[in-house]
């Protein structure tokens, strides 16, 4: 799947929504049995969440937001496919969510591209689940100091961290991700299905227990105006940039 939403493949209503739509074809599929995950666009995987999808809008567009978030995520964490994630660009927050859900992460060895969930730098907070799945990864300690300080971690730091599985020169990625994708699938898919769910139903299940709740938190926390101008303030800095 080729995320393909110039300029910077931010995750839109829209775009979460094609998404899931495309997933669930996938997972449907009796003939797919594993899915790896890239970008179209130059230099970014994902940018995150669209910040205009939470910013200036109504609390039932922002449940509606939310709710999509929360359904790609249970998708592709609960996925019985293989997931690998081909990492060509940077990919803060909700873009390195993706690819901390998938099973594996390759990533482009360029130092000019970054991962991380840099929340915290945007005076918002990285909910329950993105830390849960965080720490699934690289553990307590690393998850704790790194989400505190909204890092954003070079490519070669990421993989020292273990936030990446590997590292590759971009020429090499669709190669190493297919080989990696043979790796997986030489399992027997019960096997390896039922070991996956045993490792992330505990995860799932929380949210899932939880879900209207963490609804209206993001919703009542979003709509603060503290937050709604910390966010707009944010973009103003992006486009500043620019100039
Ligand atoms: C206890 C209480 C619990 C409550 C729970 C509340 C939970 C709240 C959690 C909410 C979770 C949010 C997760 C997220 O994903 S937030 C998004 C974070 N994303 C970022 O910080 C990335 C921002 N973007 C960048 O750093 C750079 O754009 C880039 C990705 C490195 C690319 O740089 P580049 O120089 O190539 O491109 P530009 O910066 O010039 O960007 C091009 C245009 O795209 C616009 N843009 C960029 N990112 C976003 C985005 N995420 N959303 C919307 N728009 C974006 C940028 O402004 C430029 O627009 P312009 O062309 O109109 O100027």
């Amino acid at each position: 799947m080729k995320f393909k939403s110039p300029p910077v493949n931010s995750l839109s209503l829209d775009f979460i929504t094609e998404f899931c739509i495309g997933l669930e074809k996938l997972e449907n599929n009796r003939e797919c049995r594993g899915v790896i995950f890239t970008s179209a666009v130059p230099n970014i995987f994902s940018s995150g969440l669209d910040i205009t999808e939470m910013c200036g809008k109504s609390m039932e567009h922002y449940a509606e937001f939310w709710r999509a978030v929360q359904e790609m995520w249970l998708r592709l964490y609960g996925s019985n496919m293989v997931t690998v994630a081909a990492v060509n660009g940077s990919s803060p927050a909700g873009g390195c969510l993706i690819a901390l859900t998938c099973d594996y992460r390759i990533m482009v060895e360029n130092p000019k591209f970054v991962i991380g969930l840099n929340e915290a730098q945007l005076g918002i907070v990285a909910p329950f689940w993105f830390k849960d799945t965080f720490v699934n990864t690289v553990g307590h300690r690393v998850a704790e100091r790194s989400l505190q300080l909204g890092s954003l971690h070079s490519a070669s730091e990421a993989h020292r961290l273990g936030l990446v599985d590997e590292l590759v020169p971009e020429v090499k990625l669709q190669e190493k991700a297919a080989a990696v994708m043979a790796q997986w699938l030489a399992l027997p898919d019960h096997a390896r299905q039922l070991t996956k769910s045993m490792m992330r139903k505990a995860v799932l299940d929380r949210l899932v227990a939880h879900r209207e709740e963490d609804v209206q938190n993001f919703v009542n926390f979003i709509s603060k105006e503290s937050i709604q101008k910390s966010l707009r303030m944010y973009m103003e800095m992006l486009k500043k940039k620019k100039r």
